[in-house]
Order: structure tokens, then C-alpha cells, then sequence
């Protein structure tokens, strides 16, 4: 039948896997890890990109495109900067029936592939900042449990490269961008997120700090890394030689930025908000946001009904909503509710005799399935202010749930009672590697070790018996 056959609660593996299938969003793929996104997901990445895209060209960040394709030497350019990541590479050996001369790696991402012309482009001053950005896919050969959109090994994302002058511009546009990963996650997925500065041990080894937005998956109990804006100081200027003469005529090394979000937000989006019925999707971002259903009754007046669906659909239309009728006369009005359910449409019309007569609709809430009695009269701004409440109570609820998980702790013990409780924990930390790596030992067990997530920039005050301490 129509509904899911596993609940989130008890089984949220099974659950998010068929709840992505159900909704239209996936297809299995007969390549393992590999997944076919459908246009119910694609209108999500592309509701995200008009906004990122629209935002970073207001920086002066420009879009271009650089080959899938890595020659070894340059990948391979770092040692340090790659060594860890080499199982995960893809490569291409042959063409047809013969062998390539020398393989070639498929980008798991762009520095090696842009910094060798970034070093030919920057001679001066006059050539910074240079801002590049593209929108492509990534290929990385993971291992672990393949997850769609969370864990795939070809995923959709923008990767921005940035390069200044000075450490100060590079700093400023960390945060910047930083706060644009923020307004995807809490204002169009309406997933509370994190700020935060990563840990020496889980930033990007190649870079000199990492930040991130850390999201919560309430089911699993495990944060989950959303976005990521590195700074990576002069580490790849100094491997790749992006030098420039300064005013004074002196060389030296460009600061450089990169920065990604990913499809991944879309699988987190998914986890927050989904329910046993279905996809729950944000308004903000969803490709249809309200669909209008004709409930004709025998005889009475169905041509009328269905005229007023038609009718309904182009006012809010014409207002800038997204809208459409299912006037498929195949399926029943039960089976269609069931149906956009699953693929979470967050706002249902029904037309009715009744509200026919009355000159008004029923309007049904995905999110919380209160129901409303709406004259035509008030429909635009009435659907408008529906809509958000949708969104606005799609964050509250994912935030009052992430922060009922959150256990700020003080001492190991409290912190290990809370890491099997499943919580977020919040802990004075000190940020030394070995420190990290000691506490990931101790805490391997079935829950899986410890992992820090990011050491956040709004910090609670420290109590007067610490400061003395410290
Ligand atoms: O996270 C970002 C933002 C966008 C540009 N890249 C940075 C760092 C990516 C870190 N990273 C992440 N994963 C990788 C996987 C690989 F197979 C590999 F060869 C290299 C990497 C790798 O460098
Ligand atoms: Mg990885």
C-alpha cells in the first residue's frame, strides 16, 4: 500500500532509506553508493543554489569550471595534504580496450586541480583578491555504510576558492560565508545549525583552521557536520608558489580560503523534519508548496469543484506561491492525501460541496495537520501566513528537540553517562590532539567513539570557580 512499512523510531535506517524512495526524491542506483536524484530533490538543490549563488556574486565571487580530471603528480602534489584520503580516489585506467599511459585521479575536490593556475594568474597585487567558485560534482570512493545524500560517492556540492592579499580579507570572508551556510540550514531547511571552529585534530589538515555549521540527527543521537569554510592560510600558496608583488615590491604569498556545502543537506533536511507518513519539506524550499484537491461528492455540482481547484491554484499562483491541483480522476481524494503526504507538500487544499457553498477551502498543515476553514476572500495572505507558520515551526520544533539533547558537562564521568544517553555534549576543551585521540580511545564502543564536532563561537559563561582555575 501506500504507507511506509518501517517507523522512524524504530527503525530510522530503514525508515530514511524508503522514506526517500517513497517521496520521489531517490532512486537506487545499481552502482553501490551511487543514487539517482529525481526532481523532487533537484528543485531542493536548486531552490539552495539560486539563493548561495545569487549571494556569493554579491561578494564578487565569479562561477567557472575546471576538468573532472587530476593528473597524479598534482594530486599528489602534498603528501600530508593527500596521504590520508588516497583510498578514497578514483581513478581512470583505461580508454576503450587499452590502458591509459598513467591513470588519471577524478576530483574529490579542487585545490590541486585550480592552484596550479591560480600560480600562473596571480602575478600582482592587481590580480587579488581572486574569488572562483563552480558547482560540479565530487567523487570519493567511500567505504563506510553508503547513506543518499548523506554519504554517497558521487555527490553534488559548490566548492569556493578564494585568494587574498591579506590574512585579514580571508579571515572576514571565512565568516561570511560561514554565516550563508547558517541561512541555508536555519532559515530554508529550518534545521538549527552550530557556528563553530573545528578542532586541530578534525579540521582540514591541508588548511590553517577550519569552521563549520554542526547539525543535530535527533534519531541518532550524532551530530552531523553541515557545511565547512576553511581558511587555509599560506599552506597552499607555499605548495603551489601563488605569490604576488605587494605594493612595495616585495613577493609574497597569497592567504586563500575554500569553502563547500554539499546535497548532503538535503538528507539532513530529510532526518530532521521527515514523520511516518512521509517527507516533511520546509515551504522555503520545497519545489510545490501548497497542492489543491477536489473532494467531489455523487453528483453535486463536481464540475464546479473542479473549476474552483483551477481557479485556486492560479491566485496563489499569480501571488508567488508554489501551487499546483491533482485533478487526476483515477485516484480517490484519500489516496491523493496519502500521496502528497509522502512527498511532504507542506500545505493541502481540499474543495469540497460545502466549501464550494461557503466560498471557501480547507487548508490542511503537513507539519502538524491542523485544520483550517479559508474564505477566498483572505486565500493569499491566509495561505501566506500558513506557510509561515509551517517554516517557522519546522525550526522551533528541530531546535527544541536538538536542545533538549544538549548536556553541558564538567567532569569525564558526566561526560561518558551523556555521550550513552546519546546527548550533544557541550565541555570545557582544551584542543590538543593527543588529548582528542585519547578521548576518541576511551570512548570506542558500541555507540562508536566520541567525535568533536566544533568548539562553538557563542560560549556560556564560565563560572567564577573556573576562571580562578584557568
Ligand atoms: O572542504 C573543503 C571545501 C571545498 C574545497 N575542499 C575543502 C577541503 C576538502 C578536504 N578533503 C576531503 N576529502 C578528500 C578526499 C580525497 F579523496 C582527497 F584526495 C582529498 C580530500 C580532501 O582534501
Ligand atoms: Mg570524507
Amino acid at each position: 500500500g501506500l504507507g511506509l512499512s518501517f517507523t522512524k523510531d524504530e527503525n530510522f535506517g530503514e525508515w530514511y532509506s524508503e522514506v526517500v524512495v517513497n517521496g520521489e526524491m531517490i532512486e537506487y542506483y545499481d552502482i553501490s553508493g551511487c543514487y539517482i536524484l529525481r526532481p523532487w530533490a533537484m528543485s531542493i538543490w536548486e531552490n539552495m543554489q539560486t539563493f548561495f549563488d545569487a549571494e556569493i556574486k554579491k561578494m564578487k565571487v565569479k562561477n567557472c569550471y575546471f576538468p573532472l580530471f587530476v593528473s597524479p603528480g598534482v594530486l599528489q602534489k602534498e603528501k600530508d595534504h593527500i596521504e590520508g584520503f588516497a583510498p578514497e580516489v578514483a581513478w581512470v585506467t583505461k580508454s576503450g580496450e587499452s590502458d591509459l599511459e598513467v591513470p588519471i585521479a577524478i576530483r574529490p575536490t579542487s585545490e590541486t586541480v585550480m592552484y596550479p593556475y591560480y600560480s600562473k594568474w596571480i602575478r600582482g597585487h592587481r590580480d587579488l583578491p581572486l574569488k572562483l567558485n563552480q558547482w560540479c560534482n565530487v567523487v570519493r570512493w567511500e567505504f563506510s555504510n553508503p547513506t543518499p545524500f548523506i554519504r554517497s560517492r558521487e555527490f553534488l556540492w559548490q566548492e569556493g576558492h578564494t585568494a587574498f592579499a591579506t590574512k585579514e580579507e580571508a579571515d572576514t570572508e571565512v565568516l561570511q560565508i560561514l554565516e550563508l551556510y547558517r541561512h541555508i540550514y536555519e532559515e530554508f531547511l529550518a534545521i538549527p545549525v552550530t557556528k563553530g571552529r573545528k578542532s586541530e585534530l578534525e579540521k582540514f589538515a591541508g588548511g590553517l583552521y577550519t569552521t563549520s555549521v554542526e547539525a543535530f540527527i535527533p534519531n541518532t543521537g550524532r551530530g552531523i557536520q553541515g557545511a565547512t569554510s576553511h581558511c587555509l592560510g599560506q599552506n597552499f600558496a607555499k605548495m603551489f608558489e601563488i605569490n604576488f608583488e605587494n605594493e612595495k615590491g616585495e613577493k609574497s604569498m597569497v592567504w586563500q580560503n575554500s569553502w563547500a556545502y554539499s546535497t548532503r543537506t538535503i538528507g539532513v533536511m530529510v532526518m530532521v523534519h521527515g514523520d511516518n507518513k512521509g517527507l516533511v519539506l520546509p515551504p522555503k524550499v520545497s519545489a510545490l508548496q501548497v497542492i489543491v484537491i477536489p473532494v467531489p461528492y455523487k453528483d453535486a455540482d463536481t464540475q464546479g469543484i473542479f473549476d474552483a481547484c483551477a481557479a485556486t491554484v492560479v491566485t496563489l499562483s499569480d501571488a508567488g506561491i508554489r501551487a499546483e491541483a491533482d485533478l487526476r480522476e483515477n485516484y480517490s481524494p484519500g489516496w491523493k492525501y496519502s500521496n502528497w503526504e509522502m512527498k511532504g507538500v507542506p500545505l493541502r487544499i481540499e474543495i469540497g460541496p460545502r466549501d464550494l457553498a461557503n466560498n471557501q477551502v480547507r487548508a490542511v498543515r503537513r507539519d502538524n495537520g491542523e485544520k483550517t476553514d479559508i474564505s477566498r476572500v483572505f486565500l493569499v495572505e491566509q495561505v501566506k501566513g500558513m506557510l509561515d507558520k509551517i517554516q517557522q515551526n519546522l525550526f522551533d520544533v528541530a531546535k527544541q528537540k536538538r536542545d533538549a539533547c544538549i548536556e553541558v558537562v564538567k567532569t569525564w564521568d558526566e561526560f561518558v553517562k551523556a555521550l550513552g544517553q546519546k546527548k550533544l555534549i557541550l565541555a570545557p576543551w582544551c584542543d590538543e590532539e593527543e588529548v582528542e585521540k585519547d578521548v576518541k580511545a576511551r570512548t570506542r564502543g558500541e555507540m562508536g567513539a566520541a567525535k568533536s564536532l566544533c568548539i562553538p563561537f557563542e560560549q556560556p559563561e564560565l563560572p567564577d570557580a573556573w576562571r580562578r582555575l584557568v
